[in-house]
Formats: C-alpha cells, sequence, structure tokens
C-alpha cells in the first residue's frame, strides 16, 4: 500500500528510532551486521546510531524490526524506463535494435495521453517502492507534459527520482521524433524548469538530460544536450555499446568520433553527473575516458540476458576506477526488481570469469559486492553518496525493512526458508537468491514512510 493515501502518526512521523538488526555495506567486500541496533531519525536525518536501551525517547516514533527481520539501506535503480513498464516480460527472441522498432517506440509513443501515462507512472512507482527502490533515474518519453507528470507523481509519492525526457532527433519513426536538435533541447529546458518548480531544492526530484543514445541524436542536439548540461549542472544518462550492431551503427553515423564513447565527449557529455547504460562492448580506451571523465556506469545483467546483449564484465570497469551501480533498464529487463539484478549480477560474472582473455576469477562479483553495487555503487554514480547508500550519521534514512520466515505471518508465503541456524550473512545471500518483493515489509525515503505491506 502506498503511502500517500495515509495520514497515520505513524506514516507522517520524521522523528523516528528504529531498532533491531540493521545489515549494509560500509565497503565493497564487507556485509556489516548491526545486531540489538537503535537508529535515531531527525527530519530524514539519521542523527545518532548506538546500542539498543530499553528507555526509548518519547519524542520519537518507535518502530522494532520484528523477529527474523532487518533494515537495509533501500535499492537505488541508476536505469529504468518508466514509459516502457507495461512491457515487462515482451520481449520475444528480439534484440535491441529490432526491439525498439517492434515493442519499445510504439509504447512510448502512445504514453502522450495523460489518461495511459497516469495509469502506467502510477503503478511503475508503486511497484519499484513495492521492491525497495528507493531512489530510480528515469527515462520516460519525448513528451514533455507527460514526462512532468511522472516528476508529479513520484513526488506524491515520495521516491526519489530523477526525470529523464528522451531526446531523438533522427533514425527513429516519423511520428516519434524530436522535429529539430534546437525542439530537443528547448523541450528538455522544459522539463529542467517543472522539475525546478515542483522541487525547488532538488531534494527528491531531479531533471536529468536524457540523449535516447547516440543513433537517435544528431551531433548537433547532442552538442546542445552537453550545452545545456553544463550552463545548469545537470545530471545526464544515456546509453553506451550496448549491443554489437548498435556500436557499429554509431561507427557509420558519427566517422569523426574516435569511438563510441567519444561521441558523447566530443558533445561534453562525458561528466562526473553522466550515466551510462549498459557498456558492455567497449575498448580497454574508452573504459579509460570513462574513468578519466568520472563518469557512471548502471549495469543491467538482466536486461542484457533478455535481449541477448552480452556479459558486461563490471570488474574490468571497477578495476579501472569507474563507478559502477545496477540498473533494471525495464524493460529491456523484464524485473523492476534491483534484487533480481543483484542476483544476476553475480551470475552473469561467473560467465565473464569463463571468457578467453578474462582475469578468471577475478572477475567474479560476491553477492556482498553486488549489494554494494545496488547502494553505494549506485549512490555515487548518482552523485548521492552523501546522502544515501549505507546507515551513518547524516545520511538521510532510504531504507526498507526485509522480512524473512514467518514474521508475525506476514510473509507466509516468502520463497526463503530459513530454519533458524544461518547467521545473519547467510540469511542475506538467501534473501538474494531466493527473496523477491513478498519479503520487501516497509520502506522509507527521507524517513517518510512511502510503502507498508
Ligand atoms: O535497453 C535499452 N532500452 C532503450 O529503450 C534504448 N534506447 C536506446 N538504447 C536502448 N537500450
Ligand atoms: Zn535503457
Amino acid at each position: 500500500m502506498l503511502r500517500s493515501s495515509l495520514t497515520s502518526a505513524a506514516a507522517m512521523s520524521r522523528n523516528l528510532v528504529l531498532t533491531g538488526t540493521f545489515i549494509h555495506t560500509p565497503s565493497k567486500t564487507k556485509l556489516e551486521v548491526l545486531t540489538n541496533t537503535a537508529v535515531f531519525v531527525e527530519n530524514g536525518v539519521i542523527t545518532s546510531i548506538m546500542p539498543a536501551t530499553s528507555s526509548l525517547p518519547s519524542t520519537h516514533h518507535h518502530i522494532a524490526s520484528p523477529e527474523g527481520s532487518f533494515f537495509f539501506p533501500g535499492f537505488i535503480d541508476t536505469h529504468i524506463h518508466a514509459s516502457q513498464y507495461p512491457n515487462s516480460g515482451i520481449f520475444g527472441t528480439s534484440t535491441l535494435l529490432d526491439w525498439l522498432k517492434k515493442y519499445t517506440f510504439p509504447l512510448e509513443r502512445s504514453l502522450a495521453d495523460p489518461v495511459k501515462a497516469r495509469q502506467v507512472y502510477s503503478r511503475v512507482l508503486q511497484r519499484t517502492l513495492a521492491n525497495g527502490t528507493t531512489t530510480a533515474s528515469y527515462f520516460a518519453t519525448i513528451d514533455v507534459d507527460t514526462t512532468n507528470l511522472l516528476a508529479d507523481l513520484a513526488l506524491e509519492t515520495g521516491q526519489r527520482a530523477f526525470i529523464g525526457r528522451n531526446c531523438m532527433d533522427q533514425e527513429s519513426p516519423a511520428d516519434y521524433v524530436d522535429p529539430t536538435p534546437e525542439a530537443s533541447v528547448e523541450r528538455t529546458q522544459r522539463v529542467v524548469e517543472h522539475c525546478r518548480k515542483i522541487d525547488p531544492e532538488g531534494k527528491l526530484i531531479r531533471p536529468i538530460v536524457t540523449p535516447r543514445f547516440a543513433p537517435t541524436c544528431s551531433a548537433k542536439s547532442l552538442r546542445g544536450l552537453g550545452d545545456l548540461a553544463e550552463k545548469e549542472d545537470l545530471h545526464i544518462q544515456t546509453h553506451l555499446s550496448e549491443n554489437k550492431p548498435e556500436c557499429e551503427w554509431v561507427a557509420q553515423l558519427f566517422e569523426g568520433s574516435k569511438s563510441y564513447a567519444h561521441v558523447y565527449d566530443d558533445a561534453k557529455l562525458l561528466t562526473p553527473k553522466t550515466v551510462l547504460a549498459h557498456v558492455v562492448h567497449v575498448s580497454d580506451e574508452e573504459v579509460k575516458l570513462l574513468a578519466e571523465r568520472k563518469s557512471g556506469v548502471a549495469h543491467c545483467p538482466v536486461s542484457n540476458n533478455a535481449l541477448g546483449s552480452g556479459c558486461c564484465g563490471v570488474k574490468r570497469l571497477m578495476r579501472a576506477g569507474v563507478k559502477v551501480g545496477l540498473g533494471t533498464d525495464v524493460s529491456g529487463g523484464y524485473s523492476c526488481s534491483v534484487l533480481e539484478n543483484v542476483r544476476q549480477a553475480t551470475l552473469v560474472s561467473s560467465l565473464v570469469a569463463l571468457q578467453d582473455g578474462s582475469k578468471g576469477e577475478e572477475e567474479k562479483l560476491t553477492f556482498i559486492e553486488a549489494l554494494w553495487l545496488a547502494t553505494r555503487g549506485g549512490a555515487e554514480v548518482m552523485g548521492l553518496e552523501d546522502k544515501v547508500g549505507g546507515f551513518e550519521v547524516g545520511k538521510e534514512f532510504d531504507a526498507q525493512l526485509v522480512g524473512l520466515g514467518t514474521v508475525e505471518g506476514k510473509v507466509k508465503d516468502s520463497a526463503v526458508d530459513v530454519f533458524g541456524w544461518e547467521d545473519w550473512e547467510e540469511k542475506t545471500a538467501k534473501w538474494v537468491y531466493r527473496g523477491d518483493e513478498r519479503n520487501t515489509l516497509k520502506v522509507w525515503v527521507a524517513g517518510r514512510e512511502v510503502y507498508s505491506k
């Protein structure tokens, strides 16, 4: 149940003390388990973390994690197409470029209808929150008004969201295209203004400049968007090197650029605030460029598997110093669950380890590293590392309460069987490999309860 419709004191209170077990990843390789702990939250921010005692202040609303459950940082989905949510699971045997034409562009175009857009965007917000996603970086459609509606709905539901209007002014369907490069920029500006109007400090909602990907953007529009992002100090998101035919197409379209990554760099679109989705087929030189520019990568393993795009070697990117988070890439990815992507990130990394020329075991991601990517890694990619991603004094309380087994009878239908002799690390592993939204009992963003089962 979404909390925007509720007005109970518990849901509204911004001064909280939460007690019980807290689990997070302070570093890439460490899972920290804080048992019998109290976390105090004032105005959405963690003010102290201490051992739980029996006397708790009456000034704070008290929430205890039921036996067998634990608090975990909210997930950060660094790449999701809100408009494509109705197509989740519908992709057949297509690969990227035919999938775009057959399934994706027609659906996105139809979302210019505000009634349909409201229905779809409300649902995607509800479903991602139910899966523990507290921050999402959204692609909407090319339509300004309904992209602004997505921003309104995200603010209303309380999710932290980056809102992007898709820019595409070439190589696109005649009825789904920006007419000129100037229109791509001007329409983006209108979304930026709207986001800034509804959330002037960007506490929850921020605009993000969104050239769809190089093939559908003229060099002029890319440059115009780069200039806009620079002038307004904006976040940027796009796709890079997802599948091989796409890379070949970009080489043909942008003969003057040294590589696909350079197409964006030539337009000033590689910055510390840039999120690049996929990054599967890249040269060492391109990886070096991303690291130099401090741009981040949204690793989308479910989508890469579904559309047969390839196996992204994330450890290679991380070794080179590139920031990495996880993205569901709905609906290239059939699931809006970041947890599903945590799981598949580890599985794909095992396949990468078997590839010729790989560094073998070094390519493997543990489930702890994958959870780090889903929280702190994503926070770094979105420039939110000081605000969210873990439990520390000064960070905002973006969290999910995860129940395993038969907690208060609420998760009886959970697929995770807990026998009682597992330690917390083992329980967390079971959640990663067997869990789903049935295990997400409650979700908070900046201390506000935004979802409860
Ligand atoms: O996974 C993807 N989803 C998209 O919508 C898209 N557009 C360009 N490239 C894309 N890749
Ligand atoms: Zn995508």
